[in-house]
């Protein structure tokens, strides 16, 4: 069975100043996989997604989602789309309980037109609470909870938008070895019905978690491979290594 194209984007490229983050970026991504993007500090993965998930504008090219020319559309439209990025921890109202802040995100994306029902909001926050296994804790305060737990909350006011494709920058930073054996298992359980553009530090993680991986250097894509085919890789090694 031919994999179905997702998401791709065509010379795609944002400077800020005269710095070219992200240079002209042919990428496609499949639907049902887990990429995982990689490189060294600065490379532009944060960049990239942003880029995506139309948190910022290119400088030049195209994105395309579901064959659809996105380029143009803000974010909230992305996420009506089915396009989510994991929120940092820095947008989790610690006033607020864990459940109210997975509703308060899922309500400000897509309930844009007016068009969510509060009955269907609350179903997509109980399923996302219980998918990350914080059920038990949703009455608590988002800012009680541990470092752990409120990454896993912001997991959480992803998956709310029952996205299609999830974007997790750097989601197991700060973590315990437990805390990303979990995460890890989460991460497979989510991507049986989603796709998911993994950014990650953590090379265990990465290489236990992605069907294929592409690296980025100096904003530029550097390789494309199977996690087998990017270890091997001679120009990724001196990337690293130069980093
Ligand atoms: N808003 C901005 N204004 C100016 N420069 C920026 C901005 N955002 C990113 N950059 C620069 O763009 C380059 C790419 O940054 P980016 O954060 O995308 O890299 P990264 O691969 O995600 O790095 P890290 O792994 O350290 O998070 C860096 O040199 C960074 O300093």
């Amino acid at each position: 069975m031919a994999a179905v194209t997702l998401l791709h984007t065509k010379g795609l490229s944002r400077r800020f100043g005269g710095l070219k983050a992200v240079q002209n970026v042919d990428f496609d991504l499949k639907q049902g996989e887990i990429r995982a993007l990689i490189g060294p500090n600065g490379a532009g993965k944060t960049t990239f997604v942003s880029l995506l998930s139309g948190r910022i504008v290119p400088s030049e090219g195209q994105v395309f989602f579901e064959g659809e020319e996105v380029t143009g559309d803000p974010a909230w439209r992305r996420v009506r789309k089915g396009i989510a990025y994991t929120f940092q921890i820095t947008s989790v109202y610690a006033k607020l309980t864990a459940y109210e802040n997975v509703a308060l995100a899922a309500q400000s994306a897509l309930s844009r037109s007016g068009a969510v029902r509060k009955k269907d909001l609350d179903r997509a926050v109980a399923e996302a609470i219980e998918k990350v296994g914080l059920s038990d804790r949703a009455r608590m305060k988002a800012g009680e909870l541990s470092y752990g737990h409120q990454r896993l909350l912001e997991v959480a006011m992803g998956l709310a938008l029952r996205p299609k494709l999830l974007m997790l920058d750097e989601p197991t930073q700060g973590l315990s070895d437990a805390e990303i054996d979990n995460f890890c298992n989460l991460v497979r359980d989510i991507a049986r019905t989603a796709t998911i553009l993994l950014i990650e530090h953590n090379m265990p993680v990465v290489m236990q978690l992605a069907d294929s991986i592409t690296v980025l250097n100096a904003g530029e894509i550097l390789a494309n491979g199977t996690p087998a085919e990017i270890r091997a890789n001679p120009a990724v090694q001196a990337a690293y290594l130069g980093s």
